[in-house]
């Protein structure tokens, strides 16, 4: 049967199939000219001879790769020049030896690390005595057990010469015992030597003229020898130091195990195929007081979703929480740094806060505030920025709050006014150099805040009216504050710091509240370029006691410890938490001063200097000091002192209440007044009457009927049991306080 191919007459119809412009190859030259691949080992047959040639081979054929063409796009291949600057090269120098700080906590955790190793065995040193007098006779037969044994010089020269007597080899027999026989005549000499040595020594020290501390340098010199050499292998004579927890030098292994044990699926599928998926771009090194390793997270893997799982990563490495700081790291989103503390950090003592022992303070410039989890200082700025301290009760942020108003009060150029509504005189020491200062809760002093609020919005006004005079005599040329301008006297642009802590005081009240926190968005926004710097701490961040307006739109928030994500997101803004911004992992009191930080520089974990009220006495004696020399130092008739009132207007209302009656106008209460303190009360009206008692909620200002001359009058009025309450509910805090 003839195949289709046969019966094609090729000839006949060649010219057909040759296209005009086409060029004629002659194939056999050009297959020859094709470069060959390099065959693949499959490929290669293991036949002999060249069977391509062989015409009668009609099973094998060659196999070629099919021709590559040029890739249509090629990889993205990181050239020579940037892999090379790329490539993580060891340091010259350890990162550790490389800066003071480094070098300073290296030798302070040595110092501290073998002191309290030194302590310790130095505690338990009856104990080892007792265990080396019990270990050395046994130690003493054993070595002279030892001694002899060797002497022999049998130790592996026996099983050798067993092994030829097995094999009836009598030769290597006879060679191996004279090798052993040599081997022990001058190792008994050396052993009858020694022993006649030591024998001769043990008469001299028994009956000779030495004295005797030659003895007992002689046994604390050879007792734990012998000890040693008694002891059982699993038994040491010293305690072990360290059980359970301590510090683990960071290796690439402990990193990897504690990566994957978050149970990511991105780690874990990427490790399952790559167990090289999680790459480290520079060595793991010392940093400051622990190890730092810089972490290439497998691809799609975000270093947040690491964050986020901080617990389970310390779990992990089998370290406490606060020893475990894993942080985003520069590059990339899946690029994490994470450092390891050689000891908790609620274990590690932070330095003093600088601005204690001296130094002024330039609120245009960065100051020291807090530190990281390394012990390095965090630099806090005040001009252009509004602050938000969040936490509960016992987070310490009270006194991060107080950290900027004591490094305020050292700049004698700024104006200090503050309330803290929490009464319990945590800013006492500052109140000397504030222009204003409130302290309490009850509903005068919040009505006082209310007020500095109003005033400060009025600020903001009068201070735009001299920006823009300033601005157009090329003072300001950002139309902001600037440093001249903050120092010309007389300018009114001065810069101006009013803090409230215990905020939500304020606009949890039902009077004052709702108009306090309208006014204070205002001010935030308005007065930032003004030289208005608002400092708010508060503890109970929801929309009642922190108007979302206002946390939208202050700058620099510092959230120290809190109970759950939503008082978190409230404080750092949306998604914080999700972001790996956590401030739930601290500990209120425990771990009081640290927080997230976040609106200076890179987010994270930080703790604001411990300054306590001994130290901020110290600060605010230098203030003074300074502020006198400048002349800015308030006097006492320029200071506002809300906490003591000169009058009681509750108090002399019950004073001149008319006998008899539940209520009573307000023009009557007024007249009454007046005739009784004139100095205070004297052209009163209803009106300001029911100004004066805003403060006070629970009095309601209502229309109260009376009969004048048989007729009915109403007029505006008050009852006099809302008074009563009023001032007992005060008195009572009051006394609390
Ligand atoms: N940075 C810090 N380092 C160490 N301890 C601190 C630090 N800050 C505060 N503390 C301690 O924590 C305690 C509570 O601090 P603080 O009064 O500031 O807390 P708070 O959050 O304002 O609590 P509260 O609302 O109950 O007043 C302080 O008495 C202080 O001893």
């Amino acid at each position: 049967m003839t195949s289709p191919d046969d019966r094609f007459d090729f000839d006949r119809y060649e010219h057909d199939l040759t296209l005009p412009d086409a060029d004629v190859v002659d194939l056999d030259t050009a297959r020859a000219n094709r470069t060959r691949p390099a065959p693949r080992p499959q490929d290669i047959r293991t036949d002999d001879g060249d069977d391509s040639d062989d015409p009668e081979d009609f099973e094998s054929f060659e196999v070629t790769e099919p021709p590559l063409g040029r890739p249509v796009d090629p990889p993205d291949e990181i050239t020579p020049g940037f892999a090379l600057r790329e490539a993580a090269r060891r340091p010259l120098v350890a990162q550790w030896l490389r800066s003071w700080r480094g070098v300073r906590s290296m030798l302070r955790w040595w110092t501290k690390q073998t002191a309290y190793v030194t302590a310790y065995h130095a505690l338990r040193v009856p104990k080892y005595v007792a265990k080396m007098l019990w270990w050395a006779p046994v130690g003493l037969f054993r070595g002279i057990g030892r001694m002899l044994k060797w002497a022999t010089a049998e130790e592996g020269n026996y099983t050798l010469r067993q092994a030829a007597a097995d094999r009836k080899d009598a030769e290597t027999w006879l060679k191996l015992d004279k090798q052993r026989q040599a081997a022990a005549r001058w190792r008994w000499m050396l052993v009858f030597g020694g022993a006649t040595a030591a024998s001769i020594a043990g008469a001299v020290l028994a009956y000779g003229p030495t004295p005797s501390w030659w003895n007992w340098a002689i046994a604390v010199g050879s007792v734990p020898v012998l000890a040693r050499l008694g002891r059982p292998a699993d038994k040491p004579i010293t305690d072990r130091v360290i059980e359970g927890n301590k510090y683990r030098k960071l290796t690439a292994e402990l990193v990897r195990r504690a990566l994957v044990s978050l149970q990511l699926s991105g780690i874990n599928s990427a490790v399952a195929k790559n167990p090289k998926a999680i790459a480290f771009p520079t060595d793991i090194h010392r940093d400051g007081p622990g190890h730092l390793a810089i972490i290439d997270l497998p691809y799609g893997v975000e270093a947040s979703d690491v964050i986020a799982r901080r617990g389970r990563l310390a779990s992990g490495l089998r370290l406490p929480l606060d020893q475990v700081w894993p942080e985003q790291a520069p590059g990339h989103t899946g690029r994490l740094a994470l450092w390891v503390g050689y000891e908790p950090a609620s274990q590690m003592k932070q330095p003093a806060w600088p601005l204690i022992s001296g130094g002024k303070v330039d609120v245009f410039k960065p100051f020291p505030f807090a530190t990281t989890p390394r012990l390095d200082t965090v630099d806090a700025e005040l001009m252009f920025r509004n602050w938000l301290f969040g936490g509960q009760p016992g987070s310490g942020k009270t006194f991060a709050l107080r950290d900027l108003v004591l490094a305020a009060a050292l700049d004698p150029r700024v104006e200090l006014r503050g309330y803290e509504l929490k009464g319990v005189g945590d800013f006492a020491k500052v109140a000397p150099v504030c222009l204003e200062y409130g302290n309490g809760f009850d509903d005068d002093t919040i009505g006082r805040a209310a007020a500095f609020v109003d005033w400060l919005y009025e600020e903001c006004q009068r201070r735009s009216k001299r920006i823009d005079h300033y601005g157009k005599a090329g003072k300001a040329p950002e139309n902001k504050v600037t440093p001249e301008l903050a120092s010309l006297k007389g300018s009114g642009l001065h810069p101006l710091v009013a803090f409230f802590d215990e905020v939500q005081e304020l606009f949890s009240h039902p009077t004052f509240g709702k108009p306090a926190g309208e006014k204070m968005e205002k001010v935030i926004k308005l007065g930032r370029a003004l030289g208005i710097i608002i400092l708010l701490g508060t503890q109970i961040p929801d929309k009642d006691s922190l108007p979302t307006g206002i946390t939208r739109n202050v700058n620099t928030r510092f959230c120290l410890s809190v109970a759950d994500q939503t008082a978190n997101d409230m404080i750092l803004g949306t998604s914080a938490y999700k972001n790996g911004l956590r401030a739930t992992v601290f500990e209120p009191v425990v771990e009081a001063g640290w927080g997230i930080l976040s609106g200076l520089g890179k987010p994270g974990a930080k703790r604001s200097y411990y300054v306590d009220n001994v130290a901020a006495e110290r600060i605010i004696s230098r203030a003074i000091g300074y502020r006198q020399k400048a002349g800015t130092m308030p006097t006492e008739e320029e200071q506002t002192r809300p906490t003591g009132p000169t009058f009681d207007l509750l108090a002399d209302l019950l004073a001149v209440w008319p006998e008899g009656d539940a209520k009573a106008w307000n023009d009557t209460l007024t007249t009454r007044l007046a005739e009784m303190r004139p100095e205070i009360y004297e052209g009163w009206a209803s009106e300001q009457l029911t100004a004066a008692l805003k403060p006070h909620p629970g009095i309601k200002v209502t229309d109260v009927g009376k009969r004048v001359e048989g007729k009915a009058v109403t007029r505006r009025g008050i009852a006099r049991s809302d008074v009563h309450d009023v001032m007992t509910e005060r008195d009572r805090k009051r006394g609390a306080a």
